[in-house]
């Protein structure tokens, strides 16, 4: 005998069957499509590759994300110059006493310079452009680890940029930098295929979300970032992903020195950033701690090997076991720019063993890659490739020799079932 059921009853049973069936229609659709996997740490350019993507297949940028970006780019270029002034006040490079009070607004209040009216924002942006001091930097240390890469876009289109009728182009959106928190997600059809790319945040505390995503994918695309050779980030104490093993001369362990003053909340947020000059394997700098600044000496880790640790670790995750693995050797055209005036065996001693040491873009990249495989197993592919990803072309074109790969795999698994 059934079970007789009252209508609000009935009405919650047929709404849960119409739920369940809708659930098992996508996770059908969801095995057909293929599902890619950005990974790599903060910086490296996972999200500008979404981008291009954006661009190539799913119709660009919409006219709210063009007027979000105003702000976004015009942020991008205070928090550049907080980092350019504080480094210039800290520094031999010589300034007049009215550059040092315009340099010091940037450096210690560029949260209120964000929230002024548009016009003064402008004014100072302006102002601020055309010093001698920012144009002496620009020609002797705009390679510094401490610098944004987008600033070397920027700068030279500031005087577009900076004025009240600013709309931003698809260019300029691509070289916006906005850190990514929490995961997403975007589908689009390509050639036979749909494919989900998952964007995930870089930073250390987003990487705990990132275990989530690892079932059924098909492909990791792990970005690096080349010009992140001379650059470090402070170390966590127990980070599984920042061992460090001898490469790079050894960074001395965090020391707590000396209280160098007691902040205000006010004041808190301005000066808690390290503020140090170049990040070699002992940094000092100052921290904010129970409201007192300390000067104390940071354990830096070299983002590169940061990279390289991160990459291990992914590849040898279980769920990831029969995943392709590509991997995007990114912001080539950084590299060769710094590579102009450091030397890159400064950072890594043991390039001076490479088979050519000559600190050509080339022979880098070779070591650098050589860096990943290491320890590989003979049976583990990694298909690795030099990119631009603020350049459409060469993104679309790697990311079509990573489908060539994946779709020609796809059809020998088939075929083998
Ligand atoms: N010059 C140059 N800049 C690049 C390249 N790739 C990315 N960038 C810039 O680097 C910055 C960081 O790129 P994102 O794509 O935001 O980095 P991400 O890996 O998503 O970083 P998180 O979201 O923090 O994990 C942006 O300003 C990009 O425009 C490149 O190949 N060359
Ligand atoms: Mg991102």
């Amino acid at each position: 005998m059934g079970i007789a059921l009252c209508k609000p009853e009935r009405d919650a049973a047929a709404k849960n069957r119409q739920i369940e069936t809708q659930i098992r229609i996508e996770n059908q659709a969801n095995k057909r499509k293929i599902k890619m996997l950005l990974l790599g740490i903060s910086d490296s350019g996972k999200s500008t590759i979404v981008k291009q993507m954006r661009v190539n297949y799913c119709n660009g940028f919409n006219e709210t994300e063009v007027v979000n970006a105003i702000f976004l780019i015009r942020n991008n270029i205070i928090d550049a110059f907080k980092h350019i002034s504080l480094l210039i006040l800290d520094s031999h490079i010589i300034k007049s006493d009215t550059e040092k009070v315009l340099l010091k607004l940037f450096a210690f209040e560029s949260q209120k310079i964000e929230m002024m009216q548009e016009v003064d924002e402008l004014r100072l942006i302006n102002s601020i452009r055309v010093l001698e001091c920012i144009t002496v930097f620009f020609e002797h240390y705009s390679f510094h680890p401490m610098i944004p890469d987008n600033i070397h876009y920027f700068f030279p289109h500031l005087e577009r940029i900076a004025v009240s009728e600013y709309m931003p182009t698809v260019e300029d959106l691509i070289h916006m930098r906005q850190t990514t928190l929490g995961v997403h997600e975007i589908s689009f059809d390509y050639q036979t295929q749909t494919i989900r790319l998952i964007d995930v945040g870089g930073q250390k505390t987003e990487r705990r979300k990132w275990i989530h995503f690892f079932e059924g994918v098909t492909a990791v695309m792990f970005v690096c970032s080349l010009s992140s050779f001379n650059q470090a980030t402070e170390q966590e104490p127990n980070n599984a992903f920042a061992k460090g093993d001898g490469r790079r001369k050894q960074s001395t362990p965090t020391v707590l020195v000396s209280v160098v003053g007691v902040v205000t909340q006010q004041s808190a947020k301005q000066n808690s950033g390290p503020l140090y000059w170049q990040s070699q394997a002992e940094t000092w700098g100052t921290k904010l701690i129970d409201n007192a600044l300390f000067k104390i000496s940071f354990q830096m880790v070299n983002r590169l090997d940061e990279s390289v640790d991160l990459f291990t670790s992914i590849r040898e995750n279980n769920f990831l076991k029969s995943s392709n693995f590509m991997l995007f050797l990114n912001k080539i055209d950084l590299l060769g720019k710094k590579l102009e005036t450091i030397q890159f065996v400064n950072h890594f001693p043991a390039y001076e063993q490479w088979i050519t040491n000559d600190n050509s873009v080339q022979s880098v990249a070779e070591f650098i890659e050589s860096m990943f495989r290491e320890g590989l197993d003979a049976n583990q592919k990694i298909y690795a490739h030099l990119t631009q990803a603020t350049i459409t072309t060469n993104i679309e074109y790697t990311f079509g020799l990573c489908c060539d790969v994946i779709f020609n795999k796809n059809i020998e698994t088939l075929s083998l079932e």
